[in-house]
């Protein structure tokens, strides 16, 4: 088991990267197999050099001290006639990495059926109704973030609804993880989230390309991926963006992480949605830790990272397992031992 996690800066004239090698899950003992880097961002290179370890930090200890509710309330809004799914992935993934309490916001025909996936799952089904937005902007002060889109559908109503949450969440200081129908929203609407720099976007192949055009005014340059990822992020205001593919790109406009930790070739449905739910509670806890467990850096691209390295580390596990029959579901079983393996050895 090879992860690689290589780390690039946005000064393409001297353009900084460093590649660490970390065997066997043990990323603390990383050791660095090769490094080029320009004299003035020496500092920043060895900070990130160790973003494994960041990750580890911010996660909040177990103790017999906190109180329900403590390590995470995270809000999904998502869900409809024709995605379930999606939302249930992403809701039941946030719990399974750690987070107390997760909620679905919904539509109402969609509510029953994610309900009867999971009991532990508090659903709401408020999405379609003329109400929508007073009702899910009542639980706003209790979330500690949201993920705005997976399963939301293309619906102009919900579309409209979800714009609202977005704004009624930005206004409370919320971190927002965007993904799925939220991004088609965002490749519409860019300025709804430009410069919030408490918003995560993690679009896939497609979705990339989409927001790429719509702000950069140009087709994606297939043969300057880490550019294309920097320069979207520097559109949008420095928000961290997270471009998922072979490679997971990282970015808040400064630097680039790469994170290539090995998952399979097994590409079915519903990957995305563990990735942006696990996001939801890490984004949470590395915000709250507050710059001296992060190191200074980006609690965005900490948490980025982590649930980048976690998703691909389920869908290692449960391929080793099931082989081609691996589905979503199968991904999310593996999560507690994923995040042990990662984040607990
Ligand atoms: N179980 C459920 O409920 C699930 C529900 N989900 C929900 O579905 C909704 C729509 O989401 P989405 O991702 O299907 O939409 P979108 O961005 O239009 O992409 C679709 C098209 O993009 C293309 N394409 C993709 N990758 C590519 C690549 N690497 N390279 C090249 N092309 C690539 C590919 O095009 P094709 O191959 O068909 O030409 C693909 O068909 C959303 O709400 C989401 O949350 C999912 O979360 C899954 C589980
Ligand atoms: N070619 C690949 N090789 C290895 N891992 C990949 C590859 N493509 C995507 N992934 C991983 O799969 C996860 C989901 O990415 P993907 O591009 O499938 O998202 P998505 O299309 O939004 O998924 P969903 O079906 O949930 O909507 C990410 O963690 C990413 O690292
Ligand atoms: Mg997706």
């Amino acid at each position: 088991m090879v992860g690689l996690i290589c780390i690039f800066t946005s000064n393409f004239a001297s353009e900084i990267s460093s590649c660490i090698l970390a065997k066997n899950y043990g990323f603390c003992n990383a050791c660095i197999i090769e490094r080029s880097f320009s004299l003035h961002r020496n500092h920043t290179l060895k900070d990130m050099e160790n973003i494994f370890q960041l990750v580890r930090n911010v996660i909040p200890p177990l103790t017999g001290k906190r109180h329900k509710g403590q390590d995470g309330r995270i809000g999904i809004v998502g869900g409809c006639r024709e995605y379930t799914g999606a939302p249930y992935f992403a809701a039941i993934t946030a719990l399974k990495v750690g987070a107390d309490l997760s909620h679905v916001f919904c539509t109402k025909d969609a509510a029953t059926v994610i309900k009867s996936y999971s009991p532990e799952l508090i659903v709401h089904p408020v999405l379609d109704s003329p109400n929508a937005v007073h009702e899910v902007d009542k639980w706003l002060p209790r979330l500690h973030s949201v993920v705005i889109g997976p399963g939301l559908g293309r619906d102009e109503a919900l579309l409209e609804n979800a714009k609202a949450i977005i704004e009624k969440s930005k206004l409370k200081g919320i971190p927002i993880i965007i993904d799925a129908d939220g991004l088609w929203l965002i490749s519409q609407q860019p300025s709804l989230i430009q410069g919030y720099q408490r918003a995560i976007l993690t679009p896939n192949y497609m979705e990339f390309s989409r927001l790429y055009e719509a702000m950069l005014r140009d087709p994606v340059d297939s043969s300057d991926h880490h550019g294309c990822v920097l320069r979207l992020s520097q559109a949008l205001g420095n928000l961290t963006v997270v471009q998922k593919g072979e490679r997971d790109l990282i970015s808040d406009g400064e630097k680039v992480l790469v994170c290539s930790h090995e998952g399979s070739s097994r590409r079915c449905g519903g990957q995305g949605d563990l990735l942006s739910g696990s996001l939801g509670v890490l984004a949470h806890w590395a915000f709250l830790a507050g710059a001296e467990k992060t190191n200074g850096q980006n609690p965005f691209l900490v948490a980025a990272f982590g649930a980048c390295s976690l998703t691909r580390q389920c869908n290692n596990q449960a391929f080793q397992k099931f082989g081609r029959s691996m589905t979503a579901s199968d991904m999310v079983s593996e999560v507690g031992t994923a995040f042990s393996k990662l984040f607990e050895t």
